[in-house]
């Protein structure tokens, strides 16, 4: 300890550990949140991103377990957060089980650049707090209507990209892509909206460079 620190009896500020990009995965149940993550691992993991993914469920790991056995990703860098009966409340209200999860993951991996935390299922009022995140997306399913645009969900509204998911199914639901699309830009005053089939990844490639763009911006 240098002499002038020590005479004091001050100790040197510890360095604080760096920390990665944290992005937040929202939607509807079943909207294709996780299947999503599946298909943004392998993504990254080819640009050479370092990754790690924590996800939110009610009472269980499911999320986590599926994660984990997906063969995509080391299982140490998955955590799983249990939300109880209120899963908004850990990405928004009180989000300390999910900040104290992805600080253990900065700490855990040096040079960890990317953070991906999956929501678990809700209403389309969900949004994440900007405390938790840098950027989130809320993932929308084709096959649960398309008026959800146009009920200007807060999730729907104020999410930095909005993913309309499951784009396969239009066909066999009658929904018209092209309106529900241009609705949602509407309601989202033109904010980004992407499509996706999160079944086959068409589309996805999107959502990888609006993450990189948007917060890991030397990582092209
Ligand atoms: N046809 C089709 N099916 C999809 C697509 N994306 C997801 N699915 C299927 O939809 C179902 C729900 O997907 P998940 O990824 O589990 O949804 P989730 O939002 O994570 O669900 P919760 O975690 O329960 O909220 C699964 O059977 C997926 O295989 C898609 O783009 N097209």
């Amino acid at each position: 300890m240098p002499v002038e620190l020590e005479a004091f009896n001050i100790q040197p500020a510890r360095q604080a550990t760096p920390r990665a990009a944290r992005v937040g995965i929202g939607g509807p149940v079943g909207s294709g949140k996780t299947r999503l993550l599946e298909q943004l691992i392998p993504r990254f993991a080819a640009r050479g991103i370092d990754l790690a993914v924590i996800t939110n469920d009610l009472v269980t790991r499911e999320d986590a377990e599926r994660v984990r056995r997906s063969g995509l990703i080391d299982p140490a860098r998955v955590l799983a957060v249990e939300t109880g009966a209120c899963p908004h409340t850990a990405i928004r209200e009180d989000p300390t089980l999910n900040l104290q999860a992805a600080d253990e993951l900065d700490e855990r991996f040096p040079g960890l650049q990317l953070v991906l935390i999956e929501s678990g299922g809700d209403n389309l009022a969900s949004s994440f707090s900007l405390d938790l995140v840098d950027y989130w997306i809320f993932v929308i399913d084709v096959a649960a209507g398309d008026d959800i645009p146009r009920k200007r969900g807060l999730g729907v509204v104020s999410c930095d990209l909005l993913v309309i998911n499951k784009f396969d199914l239009a066909p066999y639901v009658g929904v018209d892509l092209e309106r529900m699309t241009r609705e949602a830009r509407e309601v989202r005053r033109q904010r980004a909206v992407a499509l996706t089939n999160c079944a086959t990844g068409d589309g996805v490639d999107v959502v990888v460079d609006a993450i990189v763009e948007n917060v890991l911006f030397d990582a092209h």
